[in-house]
């Protein structure tokens, strides 16, 4: 079967990871590959209007968690396997990883249920876990996050809580990172645009480099 590859981008709000998926996006298109860009919660009619829900929306922590693999199982169903098996890249704006960091590390709830999901979520026909190929983590203190964000957007329910959340939030990821090092790969995010986009890019041309061995 083809299978193409895989991309989540992960990351504290206002890290930097919107600014940046574009222009990986056009690296791949360089090299001539075909690209899907999408985002969790979200990337189906569906899954958007999930994510409407979860973003805007007070809800029960277990309820929150199911509504993100709700919208993940739909969106993996609908657009992620089908664009793998045509050999496309898929670059995400967040996937699982975010679930754990944000449902489990900023909201404290149970990390081997999630665990469950994950796996009852993400399980492939031949019983193995479809999971990002890499996973680029922009890493920011979350004060200089919230000086980004006080400038650009109005903010939503994740969006508006205070500088602890986010540190679990932060904490969470580093979790991830510890227990499949090799998928992630982490970013300084508080250097500069240029910097960032600059080893962003390195990272990924690298990507390509394996791929095409
Ligand atoms: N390296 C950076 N230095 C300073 N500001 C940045 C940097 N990267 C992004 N920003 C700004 O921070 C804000 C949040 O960036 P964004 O890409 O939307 O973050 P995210 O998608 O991770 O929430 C935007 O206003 C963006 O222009
Ligand atoms: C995918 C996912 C996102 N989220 C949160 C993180 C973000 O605050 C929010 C939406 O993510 P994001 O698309 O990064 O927001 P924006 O478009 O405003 O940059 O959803 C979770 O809490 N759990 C999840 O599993």
């Amino acid at each position: 079967m083809t299978h193409g590859t895989f991309i989540s981008f992960e990351g504290i709000d206002g890290a930097g990871k919107s600014t940046h998926i574009a222009r990986v996006a056009e690296l791949f298109r360089q090299a001539g590959r075909a690209v899907v860009l999408t985002r969790e919660p979200g990337g189906t009619p569906l899954s958007e209007k999930l994510r409407e829900l979860v973003l805007h929306e007070p809800m029960d922590p277990l309820t929150e968690a199911l509504l993100m693999f709700a919208a993940r199982r739909e969106h993996l169903v609908q657009v992620i396997e089908p664009a793998l098996g045509r050999g496309d890249v898929v670059l995400c704006d967040r996937f699982t990883d975010a679930t754990f960091a944000y449902q489990g590390g900023g909201r404290g709830f149970d990390w081997q249920v999630l665990g469950q999901l994950e796996r009852m979520v993400q399980a492939l026909p031949d019983g193995t876990l479809r999971q990002p190929d890499l996973t680029v983590w922009f890493d920011l203190d979350p004060l200089i996050a919230a000086e980004r964000l006080a400038s650009a957007r109005v903010p939503d329910k994740f969006e508006s809580q205070p500088a602890h959340f986010f540190a679990a939030v932060r904490a969470g990821y580093a979790r991830r990172q510890a227990e499949k090092p090799s998928r992630f790969a982490r970013i300084d995010a508080a250097q500069s645009m240029d910097a960032v986009g600059a080893y962003v890019s390195r990272i990924v041309s690298d990507w390509l480099q394996r791929s095409a061995a």
